[in-house]
C-alpha cells in the first residue's frame, strides 16, 4: 500500500474505522475515500455497485456494520443478521469484481463456539454452538470469513479477516441499552457520580451531548431520575446504586480502539493471503482469519469496581442476575498475529483513564453550559 494508493475506509465515523482513518492520516496517506452512511446505503446492492465503478479504491477497510453491545445484539436479531450480511456480501462482492488489490474484513470474537477452550485459537471456528444472544450477529460474521477465504481460492483475490476482541475508545456508543459493557459502565458512573453530588449542570450537559429517549437537557429533575432508574441508576436514601448487568463472573478480553486500528493497518501493509495460506499445513485451506487482541481478560466484576475507581463513583453495585451474562469466557489466543509481528502495548487500566479523558471530552459540564 502506498502513501498514494487509492484507500476506502467504511465506516470511518464509527468506532473503529474512525481510528483507522487517522492512523493512515497519521502514517502520511493521502488518498483516503470515505462516505457517511447517508450518502452511501451500503444494504443496497445497486448503491455499492456504482460507488465501486465510480471511484475504483485499491484498498479496502470494512469497518461498517450493524453493532452493538448484548441486549441490541439479542433484541434486533432480524437486523443484525440481515443488515451485515447485506453490508459485507455487497463490498466484499464488488471489491473482487472491481478488481480490489487487498481488503479487510472486521469480524469478532463471537464467532467461536460458546464453549470453546481457552484461550481461543482461530481452528475452534465452527467446532460448536454459538452464544445464543448473538447468533444472528455470529452467523453473519462466518459468513464473511467463509467468503473471503472462497473468493481468495476461486478468485485469488487477497481479502483478509481480522477477529477483533471486544473493543472500546474515542467515538464509542454510550447508549444506556445498546452499547457494550465498556462505556455503559463508564457513562452510568459518570451519571451515578454527578448524583451523588448533585452535579445537575454535568447531568444536564451530558443529556444534551448523548439523549435517552423520553428526556433531554431541559427535563425536570424527576422526569430525569424515573429515566435513569429504567437504565440502573437509582439514588436511594442519599447513595446511589448503579446496575451491573448479569453475575458479574463473565470474563472479558478489551482492546483500545486505536490500537485495534494500528493492527488494522499493520494487516493491510504487511500481510497476504499467501502468507497465510503458506502456514497451513492442509490440503483444506480454512481457517485464515487472524484474532486481534490482548490474551488477556478480566470478571465484569472486576472491571466495574476498576471503572468505579478510575470514575470517582462512590456509590454501591448491584449485579443484577436476571439480566444475561452472555459467553462466560472469550479469550483470543494470538500468536498467530504476534508471529505476524503485532503486538498490543495500552494495558486496560491506561486504557479505561484515557477513555474516561475522552469521555469528560465531549461530555463535560463546564465546556458547555459555562
Ligand atoms: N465495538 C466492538 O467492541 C467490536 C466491533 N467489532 C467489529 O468492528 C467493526 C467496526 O465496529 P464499530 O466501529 O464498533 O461499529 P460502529 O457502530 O461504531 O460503527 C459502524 C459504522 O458502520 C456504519 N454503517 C452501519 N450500517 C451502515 C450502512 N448500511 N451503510 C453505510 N454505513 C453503515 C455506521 O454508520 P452510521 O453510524 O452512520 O450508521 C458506522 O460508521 C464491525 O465489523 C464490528 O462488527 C468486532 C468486535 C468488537
Ligand atoms: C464485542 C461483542 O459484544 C457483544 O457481546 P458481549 O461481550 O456479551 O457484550 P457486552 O459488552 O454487551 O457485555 C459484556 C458483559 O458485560 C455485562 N454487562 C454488565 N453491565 C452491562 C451494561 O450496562 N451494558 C452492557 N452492554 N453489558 C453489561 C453483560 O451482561 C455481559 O456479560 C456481542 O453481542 C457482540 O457484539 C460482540 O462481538
Amino acid at each position: 500500500m502506498q502513501r498514494d494508493s487509492k484507500i476506502y475506509v467504511a465506516g470511518h465515523r464509527g468506532l473503529v474505522g474512525s481510528a483507522i482513518l487517522n492512523n493512515l492520516k497519521i502514517k502520511g496517506y493521502t488518498n483516503i475515500v470515505t462516505r457517511t452512511h447517508e450518502e452511501l446505503d451500503l444494504i443496497s446492492c445497486e448503491e455499492v455497485a456504482n460507488f465501486f465503478m465510480e471511484e475504483r479504491p485499491e484498498y479496502v477497510f470494512l469497518a461498517a456494520a450493524k453493532v452493538g453491545g448484548i441486549v441490541a445484539n439479542n433484541t434486533y436479531r432480524g437486523d443484525f443478521i440481515y443488515q451485515n450480511l447485506m453490508i459485507q456480501t455487497n463490498v466484499i462482492h464488488h471489491s473482487y469484481l472491481n478488481k480490489v488489490k487487498k481488503l479487510l474484513f472486521l469480524g469478532s470474537t463471537c464467532i467461536y463456539p460458546k464453549n470453546c477452550p481457552q484461550p481461543i485459537k482461530e481452528d475452534y471456528l465452527l467446532t460448536g454452538k454459538l452464544e445464543y444472544t448473538n447468533e444472528p450477529y455470529a452467523i453473519a460474521k462466518i459468513a464473511g470469513i467463509r467468503m473471503c477465504e472462497s473468493y481468495n481460492l476461486q478468485y485469488a483475490t487477497n481479502f483478509i479477516a481480522a477477529m477483533p476482541t471486544n473493543l472500546y475508545g474515542p467515538k464509542d456508543n454510550f447508549d444506556l441499552e445498546k452499547s457494550h459493557v465498556l462505556p455503559a459502565l463508564l457513562r452510568k458512573m459518570h451519571l451515578g457520580k454527578a448524583l451523588e453530588t448533585g452535579n445537575w449542570e454535568d447531568i444536564r450537559s451530558n443529556l444534551s451531548i448523548m439523549p435517552i429517549e423520553g428526556v433531554n437537557a431541559n427535563s425536570d429533575k424527576r422526569a430525569i431520575l424515573d429515566i435513569f432508574r429504567k437504565y440502573g441508576i437509582e439514588a436511594k436514601n442519599g447513595k446511589v446504586q448503579i446496575e451491573i448487568w448479569g453475575s458479574g463472573r463473565p470474563m472479558r478480553e478489551f482492546l483500545w480502539s486505536e490500537e485495534m486500528a494500528d493492527a488494522c493497518v499493520f494487516l493491510m501493509k504487511e500481510i497476504d493471503f499467501e502468507d497465510i495460506k503458506r502456514e497451513i499445513n492442509s490440503a483444506e485451506i480454512r481457517d485464515t482469519h487472524i484474532n486481534i487482541g490482548t490474551g488477556k481478560d478480566i470478571s465484569i466484576k472486576d472491571l466495574a469496581y476498576l471503572i468505579k475507581e478510575r470514575v470517582g463513583f462512590e456509590g454501591e453495585l448491584f449485579f443484577n442476575t436476571n439480566k444475561a451474562d452472555g459467553t462466560l469466557k472469550k479469550v483470543t489466543e494470538i500468536s498467530k498475529l504476534q508471529k505476524l509481528g503485532w503486538n498490543s502495548s495500552i494495558s486496560l487500566e491506561e486504557g479505561i483513564a484515557k477513555f474516561y479523558v475522552e469521555f469528560l471530552k465531549i461530555s463535560s459540564a463546564s465546556e458547555i453550559w459555562k
